[in-house]
């Protein structure tokens, strides 16, 4: 899988978060997007992910040389983000069984496997209404790292983590990113060090943010 940026900005109002960004991401490489708050990470995120339209530019999909169809981009992205919200009503395995109806597991995963290995064994009979919220961003990063998905998004991944849960997220990475295209929103090293790529999106202000 690789991902073209070309001449790819997005506004909200008057107001430029980003422009001219040209960019190429590729599979099997990890890229960080750094910046200070309210630079436009995460809107640079979601726009690489097709979850935003750009203002002006493109951005395209390729898999095996051809052009993935915009409608059909999302199958191949998984994102664990602060801004998406889980099912609070579910259980972490009905909601995990809910999402593999729409984005199929990787090979060889079980919900029931997942749920122990995000610590969750001991919880997974409870509402995630419940949990706490380091408990809800470990039902993230399991419905992202185990969608079988070429593109992994993670958007400030150790939200809300304890020392274990920035352990675990480690072990993710190591375990179920290889091979992957990942891109890590974040400003904090611990979420990113393992990126060969480290993009800051303050190189693609315009000198005014207003036209
Ligand atoms: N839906 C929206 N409508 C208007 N402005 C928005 C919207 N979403 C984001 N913005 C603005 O875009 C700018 C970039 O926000 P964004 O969330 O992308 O930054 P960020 O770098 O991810 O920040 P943080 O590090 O705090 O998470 C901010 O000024 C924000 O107020």
């Amino acid at each position: 899988m690789r991902i073209e940026l070309s001449g790819t900005g997005r506004r909200f109002n008057q107001d430029w978060i980003f422009r001219r960004a040209d960019l190429s991401f590729t599979s099997g490489e990890a890229y960080a997007l750094t910046g200070p708050n309210g630079s436009g990470k995460s809107t640079l995120l979601q726009v690489i992910g097709g979850l935003m339209q750009p203002s002006e530019g493109k951005v395209t999909y390729h898999q095996d040389d051809k052009t993935v169809a915009p409608e059909s981009i999302f199958q191949h992205v998984a994102l664990a983000a602060p801004y998406l919200e889980v099912i609070e009503e579910f259980t972490a395995t009905e909601f995990l069984e809910f999402h593999r109806r729409f984005k199929p597991l990787r090979a060889g995963r079980s919900v029931q496997e997942i749920v122990d290995r995000i610590g969750l064994a001991g919880a997974a009979h409870k509402q995630i209404r419940q949990y706490s919220s380091g408990m809800k961003q470990r039902v993230k990063l399991a419905q992202a790292f185990y969608s079988d998905t070429p593109v992994l998004l993670l958007d400030e991944p150790t939200s809300n983590l304890d020392a274990t849960g920035i352990q675990l997220y480690k072990d993710l990475v190591a375990e179920e990113g290889a091979g992957r295209l990942l891109i890590v929103c974040s400003n904090d090293p611990v979420e990113y060090e393992f990126c060969n790529t480290v993009l800051s999106v303050m190189d693609y202000k315009p000198a005014t943010t207003r036209r």
